[in-house]
Formats: C-alpha cells, sequence, structure tokens
C-alpha cells in the first residue's frame, strides 16, 4: 500500500538532510509506529508519504501511484501535529464543506458519532479542548474513507477515554484491511496494535522491527541509542 524507494528530503535552508535513502512498505493490514529522537525525521517522513515535501531522491509509492497524484492523495489520510482547522467553524461545518469539496456522500451524523464530537457540534473550533480537536482532524482526515492513515503524534494531550477512542478507531481502520503509520513518542496506546515498528535516526532508517513484540524492540534500540549518547558525553 505504501513503499519508499531509498527516498531523500532536504528542506531548503536546513543544513543537513532531513531524509537519506529510506525505503519501507506498509501493506493492507499492518500498523507500523515510527519512534526516534526529536529532530530525527518522523514527521517529514509522514510529509512525503502525504506528498507534502519535494524529494531530492527515490520515490514514495501510494498503490503503486507517486505519492501527493490525485490517485495517492485520495487514498491517504493525514493527521499533522497540528491539525489545521478552521477556528470560526464549527464540527458540523467542517465536515459539511469538506464533503461538499471533495463531493462526498453526507456522513455529517454518523461521523460525529463515531468520533464522539456530538456534544460539541456546533461550537466553533476554537472552543474545542485538545482532544476534541484532535478527533476533529481524525474524523476530517477519514471522511473520505483513505486505505492509509497517517498520523503524527495522534495521541498527544489526550485523556484515557480519548485514547481509547482513537485507538478503537485504528483498530477498526486495520481489521477493514486498512494500513496506519503512526509517527509518537508515545508507544504504550499503540502496545497490542501495532504489527510493526521503524526506528529512524538523523534522517536514515536504522532498525525496522517486526516480530511479536515490535514496540518492545523499539524501546529497547532507542534505550540504547540514549546510552551510548550518554557515554560520549561523559
Ligand atoms: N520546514 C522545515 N524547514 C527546514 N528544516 C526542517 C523543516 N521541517 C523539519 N526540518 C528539519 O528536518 C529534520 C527532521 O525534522 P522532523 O520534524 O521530521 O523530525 P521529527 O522526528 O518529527 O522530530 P520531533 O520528534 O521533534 O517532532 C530536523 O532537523 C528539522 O529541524
Amino acid at each position: 500500500m505504501l513503499s519508499f524507494e531509498s527516498v531523500g528530503v532536504r528542506y531548503p535552508q536546513a543544513p543537513a538532510t532531513a531524509l537519506d535513502g529510506v525505503s519501507f512498505t506498509v501493506s493492507a493490514g499492518e500498523c507500523v509506529v515510527l519512534g526516534g529522537g526529536n529532530g530525527a525525521g518522523k514527521s517529514t517522513v509522514l510529509r512525503a508519504a502525504a506528498g507534502l515535501v519535494q524529494l531530492t531522491e527515490g520515490r514514495v509509492l501510494i498503490g503503486g501511484s507517486p505519492a501527493g497524484s490525485r490517485p495517492a492523495r485520495s487514498s491517504v489520510g493525514f493527521v499533522a501535529d497540528k491539525p489545521p482547522l478552521y477556528d470560526v467553524l464549527s464540527p458540523v461545518e467542517h465536515i459539511e464543506l469538506l464533503s461538499a469539496l471533495w463531493q462526498l456522500p453526507p456522513a455529517g451524523e454518523n461521523t460525529l458519532r463515531t468520533y464522539g464530537l456530538e456534544g460539541v457540534a456546533r461550537r466553533p473550533v476554537r472552543t474545542l479542548s485538545l482532544g476534541q480537536r484532535q478527533r476533529l482532524a481524525l474524523a476530517v482526515a477519514t471522511l473520505h474513507r483513505p486505505e492509509l492513515l497517517l498520523l503524527d503524534e495522534p495521541f498527544n494531550g489526550l485523556d484515557a477515554a480519548t485514547t481509547g477512542l482513537v485507538r478503537a478507531i485504528l483498530r477498526s481502520h486495520l481489521a477493514a484491511g486498512g494500513a496506519v503509520l503512526v509517527a509518537t513518542h508515545t508507544f504504550e496506546p499503540m502496545d497490542g496494535t501495532a504489527t510493526g515498528a521503524l526506528r529512524v535516526d538523523a534522517g536514515r532508517l536504522v532498525d525496522a522491527y517486526a516480530g511479536p513484540d515490535p514496540l518492545g524492540e523499539l524501546r529497547r534500540g532507542l534505550a540504547a541509542r540514549s546510552a551510548a549518547d550518554e557515554a560520549e558525553q561523559r
């Protein structure tokens, strides 16, 4: 479903490459967690998959189409770490506006129920809590029923109930044959759901874990990296 082939990204005016020679795949039914320190390149991987950054080398394919192309965009739902929502519009207005723009059948009531937004359906987004905004961002990103979900820190600032709701939504997406790629520093909510994990370090993919406990292996990989850093500083 998603394929990175020797992908390189260098942001304009940035001193170093953000991604260098990154290759991996995510197939239908897989949920892959991207881990790595601050600035390692996790968000850039997601932006490249969403077709939002220019590649300096390699290619990214979604279902065989280049990321960013029309067919690729229709297969992808992207929730950025700071989702771009309209402060003055309500959840209902977001859903109506985007459904009309993308010529989708009306899905208002169902969507609001699925994402637990009925109670705030007609309030302007500027009055919503972080967790309510996060749920709306996910609702909007999945309106067109994409096969691949790209989520950047989806559990930031969420309480236990909302974390559980997001996890349940991801699981039903996977059970329906969808795929998920999540960049996060918060692994607990993905325990038991992740089928694989990737460790990114200074723009390179340094480890891929696909065993029975991919997040345990990712945690150990990150801990070993931190220990090596500390030893070097001593
Ligand atoms: N728009 C940009 N312009 C220039 N450099 C950028 C831009 N966005 C990211 N970078 C740089 O690219 C590298 C990778 O950043 P990225 O945001 O992908 O890391 P990350 O792993 O998601 O980090 P974090 O965990 O802190 O969110 C960093 O060195 C960052 O400073």
